[in-house]
């Protein structure tokens, strides 16, 4: 229980990478805001009890997010965790790529987690009790530096991501605020399974590249969430913490067992 006492907001956590978080930071004893543009995310915060509520919002849009803030501080007085999930992408061909499209992903997954890491920054800087700091862990992937022909809004995004990670954690260590992100390889949710998970052939270009011969669950990202926002990682800022089955270590392909 390394988080008691301790609240945070998971955004994109009515499924996937982010609910497994929202899960894993409760039963380390934080009570946790969960936030999605789905509204069935009201379900999933429901079955983690009363430490949890969650607020439909697309954080991609300032009003959104400072209702966000808002409603997490009016049910829980006060935010010592962020983690920036919400993700989508987008797959066209680059001489197909509509500017809407482009724009719509960058929006998402991009300046979404600008606009939650400056409003939440705010008011943990704010607080002037020997409580005062944070932690902001931004969800990335290993196409911040893996490009595949047929995502370009979204390897760009996290390209960014990581740089956000950077400058973000530069400006706000002063206040004792650590910013971190997570670079995920295939994990097993409903965005790898549409994006790269669609059939045999594509699975198994994943995991030709995958040294542990297999894809990622949630589960397996949330634990790094819940290390980054403990004390344990107290020293760890401005670090990308790649959780991939080996795939950034890989420089060449490995034979995948059938
Ligand atoms: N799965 C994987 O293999 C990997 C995932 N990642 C990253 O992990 C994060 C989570 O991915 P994953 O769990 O797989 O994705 P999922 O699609 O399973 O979950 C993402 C959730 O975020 C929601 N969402 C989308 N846009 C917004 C928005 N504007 N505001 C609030 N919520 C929004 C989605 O809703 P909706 O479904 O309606 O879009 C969805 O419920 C993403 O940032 C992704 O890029 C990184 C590496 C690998
Ligand atoms: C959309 C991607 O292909 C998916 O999300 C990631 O970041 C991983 O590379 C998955 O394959």
């Amino acid at each position: 229980m390394k988080l008691t006492d301790k609240v945070a907001i998971v955004t994109g956590a009515a499924q996937g990478i982010g609910l497994a978080c929202a899960e894993r930071l409760v039963r380390e004893g934080a009570r946790v805001m969960l936030t999605d543009v789905r509204p069935d995310g009201a379900a999933a915060a429901s079955a983690l009890g009363d430490a949890a509520r969650f607020v439909q919002a697309d954080v991609s849009m300032k009003a959104d997010v400072d209702a966000l803030v808002a409603a997490t501080l009016a049910a829980f007085g006060r935010i010592d965790i962020l983690v920036n999930n919400a993700g989508v992408t987008h797959a066209a061909d680059f001489l197909d790529l509509d500017e809407d499209d482009f724009d719509r992903v960058l929006r998402i997954n991009l300046k979404s987690m600008f606009l939650c890491s400056q409003a939440v920054a705010r008011e943990m800087v704010k607080r002037q009790d020997t409580q005062r700091g944070g932690c902001i862990i931004n969800m990335s992937s290993v196409n911040a530096e893996l490009a595949i022909p047929n995502q370009v809004p979204y390897v760009v995004s996290k390209g960014g991501v990581n740089q956000l990670t950077r400058v973000a954690s530069i400006s706000l260590a002063q206040y004792g605020i650590r910013v971190n992100a997570i670079g995920p390889g295939t994990i097993l949710t409903e965005l790898a399974k549409q994006a790269v998970l669609a059939g045999p052939e594509a699975r198994h270009k994943i995991l030709s590249r995958t040294p542990l011969g297999r894809c990622g669950e949630p589960e397996e990202i949330a634990g790094i969430a819940a290390f980054l926002a403990s004390d344990d990682a107290s020293y760890i800022t401005g670090q990308t913490l790649y959780a991939d089955g080996g795939r950034m270590a890989l420089n060449y392909t490995v034979p995948v067992k059938d």
